[in-house]
């Protein structure tokens, strides 16, 4: 049986990706490469600690980061992304040489911004974004399965150690995702139009439809099993983890808000116009759209 890729794996932020990755690495399936010898959890909240233990999804649970990250070959950070550079500043001192960091946050500039100017010169960053999640959180909303034939992006810097890119690389190919690397700021506009916009579409107009319930006390709630209960899945997600992601891709989710409204606008032209053509084009797309995602097993 082959070596696994890391001896001491450490996870720090036991929530839903934190806990699948445990999860699946904490299993050995027969003829698989194992990812770690070792797996060692983290996390700053005294019930997510309890929670892994009870759960069994790490050989050791060591509530101090500087102390879990002694002796890793490879950490990941699973912490929401406003967390991640107190988090890097905190152990950088105490990783091993030639250890890895990595993370799996949905914003990665902000990353780079923050953790590049305090990296150590015998650590390797490999910045991560497993494209898979579901609107839950904590660590017993994870599962093993999460990341199956999903995307893991890779962000590395210019310069970085491609031997510890292949590594970070082979642990998400373990969990079943196919790994791609991209530059962060491509990557940060790409999110920005797939996953941050949709999100906050989903929690506006959750918000605009309370409010109107509010306001005409009408049954707008009650009888929302319709397109807007798909909106209410998502628009379930935790706030802090979002107001992290809002505050760090500002600039791309600003610029895509603004497309998204021109957009929209034109789209009520049409309506106010009566311009079938038009509507029925918009209309095509979006199915279009959803075909393709159905055909590429991604919906
Ligand atoms: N939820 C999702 O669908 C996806 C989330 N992500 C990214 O993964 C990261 C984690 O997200 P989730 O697992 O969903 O969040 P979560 O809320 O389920 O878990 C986050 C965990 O981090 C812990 N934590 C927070 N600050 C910490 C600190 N300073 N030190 C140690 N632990 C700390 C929390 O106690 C919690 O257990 C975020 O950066 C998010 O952007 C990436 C892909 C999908
Ligand atoms: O649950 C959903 O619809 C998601 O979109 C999950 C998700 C959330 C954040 C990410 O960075 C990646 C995936």
């Amino acid at each position: 049986m082959s070596e696994p890729i890391f001896k001491r794996l450490t996870l720090i932020g036991l929530g839903l990706i934190g806990s699948s990755l445990a999860r699946r690495a904490m299993q050995h399936p027969t003829g698989a490469r194992r990812i770690a010898g070792e797996i060692v959890a983290c996390d700053s909240s005294g019930l997510a600690c309890d929670r892994v233990r009870v759960l069994g999804i790490a050989d050791r649970v060591e509530p101090d980061a500087t102390l879990a990250v002694r002796d890793a070959d490879c950490v990941v950070l699973c912490v929401p992304v406003g967390a991640l550079g107190d988090v890097a500043a905190r152990i950088m001192p105490h990783l091993a040489p030639g250890a890895i960091l990595s993370d799996v946050g949905s914003t990665k500039q902000s990353m780079l911004r923050e953790i590049e100017p305090i990296l150590r010169a015998d650590v390797a960053l490999v910045p991560g974004h497993p494209l898979a999640g579901t609107e839950y959180s904590g660590p017993d909303a994870g599962f093993s399965t999460l990341f199956e034939n999903r995307w893991c992006l890779l962000t590395p810097p210019e310069g970085t150690d491609p031997g510890a890119v292949a590594r970070v690389a082979a642990m998400w190919n373990e969990c079943g995702a196919r790994s791609r690397e991209m530059d962060a700021a491509h990557h940060d506009r790409v999110l920005a139009i797939v996953s941050h916009l949709p999100h906050l579409l989903a929690f506006t107009i959750c918000g605009t439809a309370d409010d109107l319930a509010d306001e005409t006390r009408s049954e707008v709630l009650e009888f929302a099993a319709t397109g807007f209960r798909d909106f209410t899945r998502i628009a379930a997600s935790d706030p802090v983890m979002w107001r992290d992601i809002f505050l760090n891709n500002r600039e791309a989710l600003l610029e895509m808000l603004a497309r998204f409204t021109e957009d929209a606008q034109a789209m009520a032209r049409a309506i106010r116009w009566g311009d079938d053509a038009f509507i029925v084009d918009r209309i095509e797309r979006g199915r279009a759209i959803r075909r393709s995602l159905i055909e590429l097993n991604q919906a």
